[in-house]
């Protein structure tokens, strides 16, 4: 079958000159595969087989353009070259010719080929089928089995391109499920990382939870888990339709080196046992970051006290000082617990929230985003008294009787304590 070369894959698109490249060299994998969907990528990650010397022809690319070198896998010969707005990764190809390359591969859409000199397109596995079909075919079940991280890459790709899992395909995955304790721990939280982090993720963790691949990780994760997923997801479309401020703090995190947004955490935790201990260990196997670990068990923590009614400042003052910035994960854990999905359509139970809500997104609030009125130091000195964790205690104190309108001043502040010490 022709297949015909979509304009987006020609070198002028790349980020180096096809002259680096030695003939014959091959584009492979995802780049290609979203080319042919006329998906656009946000961040452009090439993938290229190179017949011999892969290493030597990055090291050359990356000299020549000062860019990014590193050495992925020396054994396989494998090397990544980092632009500034792309990332190439080449490969020496595996086994003697492309085809066998590309028959050791994961699904058959990730095993097309592009030839930038002849401007062909190969496609041994009929991946081209399968994209027009929109399923995620396995190009063997032994692959799939060499390596086990397949399994969890066949349902984020799912989520990912709005795709299917071709029935056998899927089966042979339920069959190999077990085996996925076999790849490391980072490369499976990526996998999760991905499908928490997809519009269309919820139903294929579900997918993935009945399959058996990701219970491994966590074991209470049951069908219910995925029913409290699902309703996550409605209450931050809520949540952000009606604060669209939410909305954009959900798809953040204060660190931009740890990858899961406030949805992901609130996401996790419905996944990971409810009780926090013991959700800690299992993020911790899965090698997620301390303060991921942190925001996961402080939103299970924190979220039923936001269900509480008639709740006192004092009461809101300790919950935002507890929460912080994980108010954000908390507020979406409490209105998806709190609330069926069925019902949650309707705006009472949100209404329940609007207070703490405004509070969160006001700065000048003073339950939420207490400033100190005076210094502990300040304290120390006037009151005379000696540091302890008693000036913790007033200035606590000082902060709440701010936020109740009792005082509002520096001297006032030290006036009212001098009456509590
Ligand atoms: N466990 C894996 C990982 C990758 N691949 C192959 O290597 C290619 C590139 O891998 P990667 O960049 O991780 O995935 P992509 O399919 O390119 O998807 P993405 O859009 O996430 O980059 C894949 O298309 C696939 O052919 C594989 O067979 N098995
Ligand atoms: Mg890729």
């Amino acid at each position: 079958m022709h297949i015909p070369v979509p304009s987006t894959l020609a070198p002028e698109n790349w980020p180096f000159s096809l002259e680096y490249l030695p003939q014959p060299a091959y584009m492979v994998g995802g780049a290609v595969r979203d080319a042919i969907l006329g998906r656009s990528r946000e961040y452009l990650d090439l993938d290229f087989v190179i017949p011999s010397d892969a290493v030597k022809v990055a090291r050359a690319i990356a000299r020549r353009y000062q860019a990014g070198f590193v050495l992925l896998d020396a054994e396989r010969k494998i090397a990544r070259v980092v632009f500034p707005n792309a990332t190439a990764d080449f490969a020496q190809q595996e086994g003697d010719s492309l085809t066998t390359d590309l028959h050791r591969r994961d699904f058959t859409i990730n095993a097309i080929a592009y030839n930038p000199y002849t401007q062909e397109i190969i496609d041994p596995l009929q991946g081209y089928a399968d994209l027009e079909q929109r399923q995620l075919r396995m190009v063997s079940p032994i692959n799939l089995a060499n390596d086990p991280l397949r399994l969890m890459r066949a349902y984020r790709q799912a989520a990912q391109l709005g795709f299917t899992i071709e029935p056998t395909t899927q089966t042979t995955i339920r069959t190999l499920a077990s085996h996925i304790t076999e790849v490391a721990a980072e490369r499976v939280r990526v996998e999760i990382g991905y499908l928490l982090a997809s519009p269309q993720g919820t139903p294929w963790i579900a997918s993935a939870v009945k399959d058996g691949v990701i219970t491994h990780f966590f074991r209470n994760a049951t069908p219910e888990s995925c029913q409290k997923l699902a309703a996550v997801d409605k209450a931050a479309a809520l949540l952000t339709k009606n604060w669209s401020q939410l909305g954009i703090e959900l798809q953040q995190y204060v660190r931009d080196t740890v990858k899961t947004t406030w949805l992901g955490i609130a996401k996790l935790a419905c996944l990971v046992h409810p009780n926090p201990e013991v959700a800690e260990i299992e993020l911790q196997e899965l090698t997620y970051s301390r303060a991921e670990i942190r925001a996961v068990t402080t939103a299970l923590k924190l979220f039923p006290r936001l269900n509480l009614t008639n709740m006192s400042l004092r009461e809101q003052y300790f919950l935002f000082q507890e929460a912080g910035i994980v108010f954000v994960a908390t507020v979406v854990l409490a209105l998806s617990n709190n609330t069926p999905v069925e019902v949650m359509s309707g705006n009472k139970s949100l209404s329940a929230y609007a207070p703490l809500i405004s509070r969160y997104l006001n700065p000048d609030d003073l339950v939420a985003h207490a400033t100190p009125l005076v210094s502990g130091k300040e304290l120390i000195i006037t009151l005379n008294i000696p540091a302890s964790p008693v000036v913790g205690e007033l200035l606590t104190e000082i902060a709440i009787a701010r936020a109740e309108g009792k005082i509002s001043t520096p001297a006032e502040a030290i006036a009212f304590v001098r009456k509590l010490v």
